[in-house]
């Protein structure tokens, strides 16, 4: 597995994209974060003519063992129900991803039962969900090491130069915020919300169960330990494609607060993959705003949603198409024969 992202420091390229932004027949800066869209969208693909081509929005799924702990609003049983409505075309995302002519793929990454092959279902189960990191550590070494290679095989198989993001995971919204405390330093209390839906004593207990989880992993501190100690199946196998994602330079279009967690995993690897990310939304989910500050981004959205299975992403996206085509079709100022701005 790669970790080395080579950065996207080109000074004349993003001159170049900046120059053909600014003849457009608009007053300068006038279509906003449209432009820097494009201007990013420009640079992750090394071009001045940027066109995004099959997009993919890709699921990972698994399940938790913290959630016997009773740290969610829903039973595990939902994670792989949840996956097969999405496979019948039921879930959000089966309709966001059918609205836009999203490709839609599901991986199986660790959910606890075995769910049948079957058209959009990729079977990649590094274990048959993570053990309960109040324990012992979510995953071994080796379990973490596959499920990141996992991701990054099903990339390379994968068309096109965009990557959605989704995941589904009863429980997950602990393991990243297990994940936020120890990557950025925050106390557990500012990474933990309500997930999918905890009222007030809920949310006591799973604070109190997460803290309890750190101080037994107190001694993991580098990613991929932290990583193995408190993830998930679906958030390694997310890391592994996010890197290989921006190892071959593709979109990467990040949703929510449990995508954002493999992101920060990998950003930890490797700085340079966050240039390849688009965040689609804030999430409502209470630590995902104060981790977007630490990460320095800023997302496209702020909708309340709090859903996840890459439902922001798919929303988010014709927001990215509009960037390419406002590159692509729109008339300049010299095209046009519209007068420039008074001197
Ligand atoms: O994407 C988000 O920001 C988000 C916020 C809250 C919940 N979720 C989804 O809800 C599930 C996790 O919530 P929980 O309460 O079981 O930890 C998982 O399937 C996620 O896709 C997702
Ligand atoms: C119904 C349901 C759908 C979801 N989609 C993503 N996470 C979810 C959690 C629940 C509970």
């Amino acid at each position: 597995m790669m970790f080395d992202i080579a950065d996207l420091h080109d000074d004349a390229l993003a001159a170049r994209l900046q120059h053909r932004i600014d003849r457009k027949t608009k007053p300068l800066g006038a279509l906003g974060r449209i432009e820097s869209l494009a201007l990013q969208i420009g640079l992750i693909l090394g071009t001045e003519a940027p066109r995004l081509q099959s997009p993919q929005l890709v699921v990972f799924a698994a399940d938790h063992g913290i959630s016997a702990q009773g740290v969610s609003a829903y039973p595990q049983e939902v994670t792989v129900q949840m996956v097969a409505n999405m496979l019948a075309g039921g879930a959000a995302v089966s309709v966001f991803t059918r609205q836009h002519g999203l490709a839609l793929t599901v991986v199986d990454c660790g959910v606890a039962a075995d769910i049948a092959a079957q058209p959009g279902l990729v079977i990649a189960k590094a274990a048959k969900g993570t053990a309960d990191c109040t324990l012992g550590r979510a995953m071994t070494r080796q379990q973490c090491e596959l499920a990141i290679d996992h991701g990054a095989a099903l990339v390379t198989q994968l068309p096109g130069n965009v990557l959605l993001l989704g995941e589904m995971g009863i429980a997950n919204t602990s393991s990243a915020a297990m994940l936020m405390s120890r990557l950025t330093g925050l106390p557990i209390e500012q990474c933990a919300g309500r997930g999918t839906g905890l009222d007030d004593a809920g949310l006591s207990r799973k604070v109190e169960t997460l803290s309890r989880a750190l101080r037994l992993h107190e001694q993991a501190r580098e990613p991929l330990d932290v990583l193995a100690a408190l993830g998930g199946l679906e958030i390694a196998t997310m890391v592994g494609a996010v890197i290989q994602a921006a190892h071959e330079r593709r979109v990467i279009v990040v949703d929510g607060f449990i995508t954002t967690s493999a992101v920060a995993v990998a950003a930890a690897l490797s700085p340079a993959v966050l240039e390849r990310c688009v965040f689609s939304h804030c999430s409502a989910e209470s630590g995902h705003a104060a981790w977007l500050s630490k990460l320095g981004v800023r997302a496209l959205l702020d909708l309340g949603l709090r859903l996840g299975e890459g439902s922001g992403a798919a929303l988010a996206w014709p927001l990215l198409k509009s960037a390419e085509l406002m590159l692509q079709e729109m008339a300049s100022f010299d095209s046009a024969g519209v007068s420039e701005k008074n001197a």
